[in-house]
């Protein structure tokens, strides 16, 4: 059972980061002081208002942007000390993302698109690894098939091997149910939180909807780029109940969470 942030195995730590965008006199600060861990093997969902800085940390966490201050440290790097190569080859081999588009490159098989990683970090999978990952989320029978030929979900799921093939340290996913309906994104959770238990993959998501996040083992609560909450073991209803606290919901909105009520 993998539960809590695992103090020193935290496979991504954030120590006193601060993100400000703009120029003197026109800042945004993105990110507020941040300090928090997310431990090996577990499922954190990332939730706040609109502009709370869930993207901007989601993006510093993974190296896609510096920090203006404070340490980010995957595993066993230091990121703020990398060089934009360095940075680019950790995105490539120790890094996994889903995002909202599946940004599947719609002329390669299902099989090319998980495997383009390896490819592009000039490694070729092991025996049995692409078979492996690709029965792991229900496609091992549409290995040959392009992407225009498969469902919503099932896109997800080939950018969701994609996101596994390389056995990141961790998967950062941006709203990755966003365009799915409510079964489908259902499906698409369950496999993300079976890879977590069965496999001890790390993941962040991003999300919205409440339904999303108690699929997680915890939910970190933001607002104004500030850490504000935390919530292990959540369910649906209490992750909405903070949510409208934090002014992030209307009252509707609340009784009619998108992925469509409790699980
Ligand atoms: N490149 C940028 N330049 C200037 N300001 C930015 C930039 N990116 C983000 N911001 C600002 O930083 C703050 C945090 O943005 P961020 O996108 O991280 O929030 P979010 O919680 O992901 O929002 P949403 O839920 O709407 O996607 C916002 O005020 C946003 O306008």
């Amino acid at each position: 059972m993998f539960t809590g942030t695992g103090g020193g195995t935290d496979a991504v730590r954030l120590t006193a980061v601060r993100k400000v965008y703009g120029r003197r006199g026109n800042e945004v600060v993105a990110l507020d002081d941040v300090t928090t861990g997310f431990g090996r093997g577990t499922f954190t969902a990332i939730m706040g208002p609109s502009g709370s800085g869930k993207s901007t940390l989601l993006q510093c966490a993974a190296g896609l942007d510096q920090p203006t201050s404070g340490s980010v440290v995957l595993e066993d790097s230091e990121l703020s000390t990398m060089t934009e190569t360095e940075l680019t080859e950790l995105r490539r081999d120790r890094v996994g993302f889903i995002f909202q588009a599946f940004n599947l490159l719609p002329v390669l098989t299902v099989e090319q698109n998980v495997t383009l990683p390896l490819r592009l970090a000039g490694r070729s999978p092991a025996r049995g690894r692409v078979a492996s990952v690709l029965e792991q989320v229900g496609l091992g029978e549409r290995r040959r098939h392009r992407p225009a030929e498969l469902s919503g979900g099932q896109q997800q799921r080939v950018a969701i091997a994609r996101a596994l093939i390389t056995e990141p340290a961790v998967i950062f996913a941006d709203e990755p149910t966003g365009a799915l309906d409510t079964r489908t994104a259902r499906d698409v959770l369950d496999l993300m939180r079976g890879s977590v238990r069965q496999t001890g993959q790390t993941i962040v998501m991003v999300t919205h909807d409440p339904v999303a996040a108690s699929y997680a083992d915890r939910v970190l609560f933001l607002a104004d780029g500030r850490v504000v909450g935390e919530m292990q073991s959540p369910t649906a209803d209490a992750v909405a109940e903070r949510m409208t606290r934090l002014g992030a919901y209307s009252d509707e909105a609340r009784r009619a969470p998108a992925a469509g009520g409790q699980r």
